[in-house]
């Protein structure tokens, strides 16, 4: 069933140990040989903090899919309760300078990549889904999601501010109001509130369910010119795209000056602090 299965070992190096996961790469392409559509997962243990190997193989792996001709892609993880926990905080809090822009370069590429992405994309949320990985979540066409998980932007309660390419994904899915309410408090919604409100389009019981779904949605666009769709979608995103790719510079040294202020550093020590605490309760 499976065309190929794209998932070797390619060692790296780092020089900072706690940045290293494993040598293995962190991402895993499967195409399926009857509809052509490829699952890309996540699978860095524990909860695929995007960090800036994890980020790499998402772009690599994004880049292949497109290379490809894949009919279309979905994003999912390989852990049971965690689609992501958004970006390694560890990558911000006392941040080594060059490693620091290259985390934030290639975020900036991984969402210039799957929100321009030419071909359909869906993701299947089975697990949780906070900042990060809501952005990545939003950032796809279509997204199908696993009962009691949460999903949202909730960068405010941790005393940073999403950007505005984070707050154009979250946009494109959510009215305008429910979305800068949401954004302000930092709202965490629940599966069946994300579902109320619009911010992911079905819900499914198993991820073999989702996966159904996504590549059902995938599947709606068989009768469509792909080349029509795809120019479509992508004038349709246009504006967004070219706001980052125009600005990038600014917005890493926005970032960059940010993250490097003491009390957003004294405000990331504490969060982290509390989440160490509570994983050993
Ligand atoms: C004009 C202004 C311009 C502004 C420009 C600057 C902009 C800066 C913006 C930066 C944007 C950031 C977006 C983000 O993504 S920030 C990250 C947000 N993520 C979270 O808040 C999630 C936190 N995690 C959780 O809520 C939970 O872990 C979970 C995902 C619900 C899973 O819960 P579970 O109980 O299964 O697991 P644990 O909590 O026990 O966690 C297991 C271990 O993993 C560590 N962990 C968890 N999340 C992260 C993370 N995001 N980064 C690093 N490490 C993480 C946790 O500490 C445990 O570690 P331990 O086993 O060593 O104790």
């Amino acid at each position: 069933m499976l065309r190929s299965t794209i998932s070797s070992l390619v060692p790296r190096a780092t020089s900072v140990a706690r940045h290293m996961s494993n040598a293995a790469k962190l991402t895993t392409v499967e195409i399926n040989d009857v509809t052509g559509i490829a699952t890309l997962t996540m699978n860095r243990p524990p909860v695929n903090g995007l960090n800036l190997e994890l980020l790499t193989d998402l772009n690599n792996s994004i880049q292949e899919i497109e290379d490809n001709k894949s009919r279309g892609l979905i994003l999912t993880s390989s852990n049971p309760t965690i689609f992501s926990a958004g970006l390694d905080i560890l990558e911000m809090y006392k941040p080594d300078k060059e490693r620091l822009k290259a985390f934030w370069t290639t975020l900036q590429d991984v969402w210039l990549a799957l929100y321009g992405s030419a071909v359909p994309t869906a993701a299947a949320i089975n697990g949780h889904s906070p900042a990060g990985g809501c952005l990545l979540a939003t950032s796809c066409e279509y997204r199908v999601m696993l009962p009691k998980f949460t999903i949202g932007l909730n960068e405010t309660k941790l005393g940073i501010v999403a950007p505005k390419w984070f707050m154009s994904s979250f946009l494109s899915v959510l009215p305008r109001r429910v979305a800068e309410r949401a954004l302000n408090q930092g709202r965490m919604f629940t599966t069946d509130e994300a579902l109320r409100n619009g911010l992911i389009d079905e819900v499914a019981n198993s991820k073999e369910e989702a996966l159904a779904k996504c590549a059902e949605f995938i599947g709606s666009f068989s009768k469509v010119n792909p080349l029509a769709r795809s120019l479509t979608k992508q004038q349709l995103r246009a504006a967004e795209l070219s706001e980052l790719e125009n600005e990038r510079a600014q917005d890493l040294e926005k970032f960059i000056f940010f993250v490097n202020q003491p009390a957003v550093q004294k405000g990331l020590g504490i969060y982290l602090e509390n989440l160490k605490k509570k994983s050993k309760n």
